[in-house]
């Protein structure tokens, strides 16, 4: 009889591999040949072409294919080591005390009142707040970029919201903590107090409302001298770009009590000095100031980092968090840098149509990281050791003051005059001056895509990292709702992590050595995502051009029998195996239908102008900031969003590019057709009519948003004219070219 093997003793995690893994693998390999086979149709194509012009169309093909060839392997890497995990958090107690849990700094990032509404940061403040976690061990740090005093207001009202929130989490445990996710939700205790406190959640909502719509704190909502005292800090002289540190504390755990006379969380709101001056590094250098403000004050082993819209959505995460950082073999502690949850978000519409969920960046490729070094860091929801900004595992670089040392124990409290003048210090514009911050400690300065860079230099230094994906998701935070706002986000994106691409310490250089093979070119895939834009491009006019022209450019269907095979093998195991891991992570068949569609859309758009951005700023002729994502809603907008219907309204360089290949794929299609009926050869034409008939499919929306369509979000007419204009030049230059 087998032997039972005992089960060890209390796991806090346990770690599978996927089931695709096998088949990922051997995929690969049959996959593989099928690339080789192609190149060298290509190669042969390219050897016997009879004229300049067929030689130039193969070359292009040839181009287009190596780059999805290229692609193709990053992607593997990802797919190579799938692995799931799975987190015991009640086995906590038994190798930890209550009192012996580490102390956690939260940071929350906010930049602008008007696009990132101060209540949602409110929200998410409240709701990690109310974590279920020891609140003498918590502090939440607010970062302001935007230096607005109507943030500081809705704090001071949440810090008092917060005195009757958090016992009225204590005695009900919800499982939304945060306030407009619970009224929101059907899961509420019908309860005077619910009604209670429902009231004055409303209230405080149009408090801050109404600030907001003034645009300055009157007098009449101001409480007390301490409120005065610090509201007067925002004299004249104060702008957005240039004014001094402020520094806040709200909430003091040794001194506030809440309604029934319980500890409270520290809550301290940081604005950090700007002056036109000096350079600020957008968010990582807010995230730099909270690390060494935090250091001053509470020093907490575990940070955690969170942008302003992302609320948490489960009071246990920290728990799963410390299955990890707790782990009782120092082997897995000493190596851990951070544990990463995967960004999810609310509001999302049916099928998603922006496919806005992120899910391969946020949840597939992760978990295919996850069985290398780890996932990268996503630049939300992620807990860190605070010793990872400070060198390697092995090699820890000193700060250059002691009191901002990763174990430095901090024995003043919160407020006392110390404290709070080398918060003010460390907070100063120039502080970082002549220091390792930004290039060595803390977050990393030099690409729009902050979280990227920071987490590929942390692997790079020996961290690992661990992804924690639990069913229920751990925060859910705002998703762009129109497609010139998705389309922005990622062409920062885009332009972020092309300067991680192209620097020093590049991936595939500096990273191949430094995290070995796999792990880099997985960065890759990232990293050089703009790339796509060239395939995407070609087969999105090339194929349709020719076609116009009456001029066949792939194998036919009967003569050439494998090739033409082999181009349907190769589109089909692709997208077969797109659709499988989208599936398999819970995606639904139609939205991942929209999310092929906003593969191709970013192709021809994001991709190329972020691309174009990155090269005029490496050259030096522009500069580009960190454009924040507009989290606020219009009812008629948001309304069509539900409804499923694109939103165009605006007219951008991106929107050309896009309707102009719907225009040629659809003409070309019609011509293509007509030309079959005409004379009955449906053999040479069939791949590229196949093509410009899936882009027509694809493009549906379009051809809505520039016909029939009356309302605001439908293309605007400017855009439709720029775009027909185009589409008449290119097709004339290729009439003469061809
Ligand atoms: O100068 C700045 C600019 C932005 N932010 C904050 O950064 C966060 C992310 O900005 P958002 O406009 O929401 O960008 P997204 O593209 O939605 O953010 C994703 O991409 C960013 C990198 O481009 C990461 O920092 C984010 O964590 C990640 O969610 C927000 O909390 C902002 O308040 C700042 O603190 N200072
Ligand atoms: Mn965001």
């Amino acid at each position: 009889m087998e032997a039972k093997t005992k089960a060890p003793p209390l796991p806090l995690h346990t770690v599978r591999s996927m089931p695709q893994t096998t088949f990922n693998r051997v995929f690969a390999s049959v996959y593989a040949c099928a690339i080789l086979a192609l190149l060298y149709h290509h190669l042969i194509s390219l050897l016997y072409s009879k004229t300049i012009v067929s030689f130039s169309i193969t070359l292009i093909l040839l181009i287009s294919d190596l780059i999805l060839a290229f692609m193709w392997i990053n992607t593997q890497s990802t797919r190579m080591y799938p692995v799931y995990r799975q987190q015991f958090p009640e086995n906590l107690k038994k190798v930890l005390k209550r009192n012996d849990y580490p102390g956690l700094d939260v940071f929350i990032c906010t930049a602008d009142p008007y696009k990132e509404p101060p209540i949602s940061l409110v929200n998410t403040a409240l709701s990690v707040m109310a974590y279920d976690y020891p609140v003498e061990k918590v502090s939440v740090y607010v970062s302001d970029d935007g230096g607005s005093a109507l943030t500081l207001f809705a704090l001071m009202e949440a810090a008092r919201f917060a005195s009757h929130w958090l016992p009225f989490c204590q005695k009900n445990r919800p499982m939304d903590r945060s306030p407009e996710a619970y009224f929101k939700s059907s899961n509420q205790i019908l309860s005077p107090d619910t009604e209670k406190i429902k009231i004055m959640y409303e209230r405080l909502k149009t408090k801050i409302k109404r600030v907001l719509e003034r645009g300055k704190v009157d007098e009449e909502f101001i409480k007390g001298a301490q409120e005065y005292e610090a509201f007067n800090k925002w004299t004249d002289k104060f702008t957005r770009q240039d004014h001094p540190t402020v520094i806040q504390v709200l909430l003091d755990t040794n001194k506030d009590r809440d309604v029934t006379g319980h500890q409270m969380p520290n809550l301290i709101y940081v604005t950090r000095e700007k002056s036109n001056t000096s350079t600020h590094h957008f968010k990582a250098g807010a995230l730099n100031v909270l690390l060494r403000v935090s250091a001053s004050m509470t020093n907490a082993p575990i940070v955690l980092t969170q942008d302003c819209d992302m609320y948490s959505n489960d009071p246990q995460t920290p728990l799963l968090a410390l299955c990890y950082f707790c782990d009782p073999d120092p082997a897995i502690r000493s190596k851990l840098g951070y544990v990463q949850f995967p960004q999810r978000f609310h509001g999302i519409n049916k099928n998603d149509i922006y496919a806005c969920a992120y899910k391969r960046l946020y949840e597939i490729q992760p978990m295919g990281f996850d069985g290398l070094k780890g996932p990268h860091y996503l630049g939300s929801g992620c807990f860190f050791s605070r010793r990872v900004f400070f060198g390697g595992p092995s090699a820890l670089l000193a700060p250059e003051i002691p009191e901002l040392h990763p174990v430095h124990a901090v024995d003043k409290p919160l407020q006392s005059k110390s404290s709070l003048a080398l918060a003010h210090q460390v907070a100063s514009s120039n502080y970082e001056n002549q220091t390792n911050w930004g290039t060595k400690i803390g977050f990393r300065y030099g690409s729009l895509s902050e979280d990227f860079l920071t987490g590929f230099h942390m692997h790079c230094e020996g961290w690992k990292s661990i992804f924690c994906h639990p069913k229920r998701a751990a925060f859910l935070g705002d998703a762009p709702i129109t497609l010139i706002d998705l389309l922005s986000q990622q062409k920062r994106w885009t332009h972020g992590v092309l300067q991680v691409g192209f620097c020093k310490h590049s991936p595939i250089t500096f990273g191949v050595k430094a995290t070995g093979p796999l792990m880099a070119l997985g960065y890759a895939q990232s990293t050089f995502w703009a790339s796509w834009t060239i395939p995407i491009t070609t087969y999105a006019f090339l194929p349709q051009l020719a076609l116009l022209n009456n001029v066949y450019i792939f194998p036919k269907v009967s003569d050439q029998f494998p090739w033409f095979l082999l181009y349907l093998f190769l589109f089909l195991g692709a997208y077969g195996q797109d659709f499988l891991d989208f599936v398999l992570d819970g995606g639904s068949a139609k939205s991942w239908w929209n999310d092929q569609r906003i593969w191709h859309v970013r192709g021809l758009t994001c991709y190329l102008f972020g691309s174009i951005e990155f090269l005029l700023k490496a050259l030096g002729l522009s500069s580009f900031g960190f454009n924040v994502t507009s989290k606020t809603v219009n009812d008629e907008v948001s309304k069509r969003y539900e409804q499923g219907i694109f939103e165009f309204g605006v007219h951008s360089p991106m929107f050309v590019s896009l309707t102009m290949a719907a225009l040629v794929n659809l003409i070309s299609l019609v011509h293509g057709v007509f030309q079959v009926l005409k004379d009955g050869n449906l053999e040479e034409p069939f791949l590229q009519i196949l093509i410009a008939g899936f882009a027509v499919l694809n493009c549906w929306p379009i051809y809505e948003a520039i016909t029939f369509r009356t309302d605001s979000g439908k293309m605007p007419i400017k855009t439709i004219y720029v775009s027909i204009f185009l589409t008449c030049c290119i097709y004339l230059v290729a009439s003469f070219i061809l």
